[in-house]
């Protein structure tokens, strides 16, 4: 089966990957100033524009030849077959034997998907209108608490993919939020994380949305424990949880046995992987917050880019093209990282969005047939808000030795107008992607008549590359463009890698040794310790220096 990959040609071995590597040779030292120089239009044909967005990628390190070799290698990957494998169900998701179908969450009605011979668009929609009628509800004021005070604070409980979309799209959509109603996110098991999000609320007027794919995960049961534990002590009767506790989880005999009545439990489904997940009903934080017209309106964002990643042409098509540049970076420039800058204060926790989106999922060593690869895998995604970072890690970017490709993301619109605010904000995207491309050189300075030509420390070589990314307004129909524009860039260099992006088995390791060490910090008698010295020690030093409750 073409899908599972286990059949493909190593990657090393195709005639594009060769090409590639050869091309890589002859072109390696060009010069974005000199491919500037060398094509006056450089600036308007390297560039495409899809569903509103703008994309820019001529100051990338590329030629034509560049780009033709590597949409010949999305060809010889089978990356149009890998597409058409994921919008129909298959199941590409192999480690785990699941179909990979968050495209199916932002499907309009009529679209029909199947998983194993059923249509799930039905299902999608039933959630989405049960979501919608509980936000109403609570946001009108109808769903009251235990003694009938109308809910002022949300509290999400989750962690990784049932925390980070919530919360990024939460802080990204802000605008558009009922400023009455208190959005936290609490995540972390440190209990510090609950007690500071908890400090100055009423339980009264509070309600927890438990948010757990499995339903097991340790740290979202823990708060979760103790958020039951806290309402409790104020409200004293068991039959209060139901008015304060929802769930959202596709294991409804865990949240059952958790206390959380399973009619006040939003399902999702095990083709939704955990960090894909935030369109499901794992967005309810949100959608009370914004306000269910508004979340469809992303859905329908996110549905425009996925199908404009479905039939647009590879040579336009703009997660394809993202995905094939970043592969140039990673595999033949050797670039360890990519530095995500959006230029817009409300996307500040974009970055460690997609840290878990790219790193969880590309993020691993074997290929899908279980050999070890011989090609690096998925980069190392970082970033922060412009321009703040200008102020923090950009030194290093304009002048280090390490080669950082940046993603510059803008708006031609502020949503607060604040002259001369937004013009300032967007010169300085712009400014950076210029001065990154090219830099400033001891001949160009001396040509100025700048005696600083002779110091080798105001010279900036130039030559890093950017693609800078524009679009109108910060909607909630842009943020749905943006997010799939990721989670397709990474699908597609998952594709190329020949890795299942869909599983996180890596994970897995951390979490049972916390499991086995736990007892060990706890219990009364001192235990037999057989882990190595190192693990010993921290052990006993902790044990004997904990606070004890
Ligand atoms: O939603 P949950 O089942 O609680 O999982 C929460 C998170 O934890 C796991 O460790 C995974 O690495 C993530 O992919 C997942 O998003």
């Amino acid at each position: 089966m073409a899908t599972t990959g286990t059949s493909r040609t190593p990657l090393t071995q195709l005639e594009s990957w060769k090409a590639l590597e050869e091309h890589y040779q002859k072109t390696k030292d060009i010069e974005l100033r000199t491919l500037f120089a060398e094509d006056a239009t450089r600036g308007e044909r390297f560039t495409t524009e899809a569903v509103g967005l703008y994309y820019d990628y001529s100051k990338n390190r590329v030629t034509s030849e560049t780009l033709a070799l590597l949409q010949k290698l999305a060809q010889e990957v089978g990356l149009r077959e890998r597409i058409d494998a994921m919008f129909g169900g298959e199941k590409i998701n192999i480690t785990e034997q699941r179909a990979v179908l968050h495209v199916a969450l932002r499907a309009p009605k009529d679209q029909t998907i199947l998983v194993d011979g059923q249509n799930v668009v039905p299902e999608v929609h039933e959630v989405l209108d049960k979501m919608s009628a509980f936000s109403d509800r609570v946001r009108s004021g109808e769903w009251k608490g235990y003694t009938g005070k109308r809910i002022r604070n949300i509290i999400n409980i989750g962690i990784g993919g049932s925390d980070l979309g919530p919360d990024m799209a939460y802080q990204a959509l802000r605008y558009y939020s009922d400023r009455d109603l208190n959005v936290r996110f609490v995540s972390n098991v440190d209990g510090t994380h609950f007690a500071e999000a908890t400090r100055d609320l009423n339980p009264e007027e509070t309600l927890f949305i438990v948010s757990s794919k499995t339903f097991t995960t340790i740290e979202t049961m823990t708060n979760a424990r103790t958020a039951r534990a806290w309402t409790l002590k104020a409200l004293k009767d068991e039959t209060a949880i139901a008015r304060h506790f929802v769930a959202v989880s596709t294991n409804a005999e865990e949240v059952q046995k958790f206390g959380i009545d399973t009619a006040n439990m939003f399902g999702f489904w095990d083709w939704v992987g955990g960090r894909y997940s935030y369109d499901s009903a794992i967005g309810l934080s949100l959608m009370i917050a914004i306000g269910p017209e508004n979340f469809r309106r992303m859905l329908a964002g996110f549905h425009e880019m996925d199908e404009h990643f479905r039939t647009a042409p590879f040579e336009r098509n703009l997660p394809v093209l993202l995905g094939l540049i970043g592969i140039w970076y990673n595999n033949f420039f050797g670039a360890q990282t990519v530095a995500v800058l959006p230029y817009e204060q409300y996307l500040k926790k974009l970055s460690a969005y997609l840290q878990q989106l790219d790193m969880e999922s590309n993020g691993k060593h074997v290929n899908e047939a279980g050999q070890d690869v011989n090609y690096q895998t998925g980069p190392i995604i970082w970033g922060q808000p412009g321009t703040n970072g200008q102020h923090a890690f950009y030194q290093l970017i304009h002048q280090g030795t390490k080669l950082i490709p940046c993603d510059f993301i803008g708006f031609y619109q502020s949503l607060n107008i604040l002259p001369p605010h937004h013009d300032l904000l967007i010169a300085n995207m712009i400014a950076q992607a210029e001065a990154l491309a090219f830099g400033k050189t001891a001949e160009e300075l001396k040509a100025e008549g700048s005696p600083e030509y002779q110091i080798p420390h105001r010279v900036c070589k130039g030559n890093r590359p950017s693609n800078t990314i524009f679009a109108e307004r910060l909607t909630p129909e842009a943020l749905g463009k943006i997010i799939a524009l990721y989670e397709h860039k990474v699908f597609v260099q998952g594709t190329v890698w020949n890795i299942d992006s869909f599983d996180q088995w890596g994970v897995e390791l951390g979490k049972v040794l916390a499991k086995r060490i736990i007892p060990e910090l706890q219990s009364e008698q001192e235990p037999e310790l057989k882990h190595d010295s190192s693990t010993n020690q921290l052990i006993q030093r902790y044990r004997q220096h904990k606070n004890h409750a």
